[in-house]
């Protein structure tokens, strides 16, 4: 069934890079809606072209042809309705944990007082309220990733788009950040794209995830999460997890080995 109102819709885009002989196809003629609430996870080959789909969501990087919109809206930049999160933190490290977060609502022209509030009750939400007054070169990378979400958070988008947001985190700390991001989404039920190179991450996480092939990038298959939520240990551990898994596995990695 078709999705009369997705949040993000993929209508036959294409993006090349350079010019002439050489111009070089990074994603050809991809077609996908995402639906308002929905978790996506997106997982292929090295230069499948996931950054740049996420890049073009974002508002980052513009299209060759075809059309991105989100909210039924072309996009024709970045915007507040979509927050982005990065594998490097990103974070200013002159300002504090809790300036850091209230950064994007002093853009937002938001008063001292709210902004300070909105700002502890995300670091609240990931676990960073004590260490508001730190300053990031003091925090671990888990954290400095943690303070990274609440920032994206705090300006309320309806969109993130999180860009191998755990790749640098040791194994243990990027469980945690996967179950709290499904914990936050859980409450607000946030539109979610998220790349990643770990097919149990694309897994646990998603409702459905997006298989990329490439040389051109392109859809290569849809593999659906038909996985209850809450997920926890034991769906983690599950023979049905593990089916879906290697489903994932096969696609992306069969895919690229004939590719080779
Ligand atoms: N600004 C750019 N100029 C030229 N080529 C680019 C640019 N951005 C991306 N590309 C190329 O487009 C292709 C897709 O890149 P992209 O970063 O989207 O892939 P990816 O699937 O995210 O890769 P990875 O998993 O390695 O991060 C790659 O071959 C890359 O070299």
């Amino acid at each position: 069934m078709t999705d009369p109102n997705p949040k993000i819709a993929f209508r036959n885009v294409s993006k090349s890079f350079g010019e002439g002989d050489k111009s070089f196809v990074a994603l050809r003629d991809l077609t996908l809606d995402i639906a308002d609430g929905e978790i996506v996870t997106v997982v292929g080959p090295s230069g499948c072209g996931k950054s740049t789909a996420m890049n073009i969501v974002a508002g980052l990087t513009g299209v060759t042809s075809g059309e991105c919109l989100v909210n039924g809206k072309a996009v024709n930049g970045p915007g507040p309705d979509r927050g982005v999160i990065f594998q490097q933190y990103a974070l200013f490290p002159w300002l504090t944990v809790i300036k850091n977060v209230e950064f994007g609502l002093k853009l937002q022209g938001m008063g001292r007082e709210q902004r300070r509030e909105r700002a502890l009750h995300y670091l609240d939400l990931v676990g960073l309220k004590d260490f508001a007054e730190a300053y990031p070169k003091t925090l671990s990378g888990g954290m400095k990733q943690r303070c990274a979400i609440a920032r994206a958070y705090a300006v309320n988008p309806s969109v993130l788009l999180m860009d191998e947001p755990f790749g640098a985190l040791d194994a243990l700390t990027r469980v945690k950040l996967q179950d709290q991001l499904l914990d936050t989404w859980s409450k607000d039920k946030r539109t979610v794209m998220f790349i990643t190179h770990d097919v149990d991450e694309a897994v646990y996480i998603a409702h459905r995830v997006i298989v990329l092939a490439a040389r051109p990038g392109r859809l290569q298959e849809i593999i659906n999460v038909d996985l209850p939520f809450p997920r926890n240990e034991e769906i983690r551990l599950s023979p049905e997890f593990t089916e879906i898994r290697n489903n994932v596995w096969r696609a992306v990695y069969d895919r690229s080995q004939q590719a080779a």
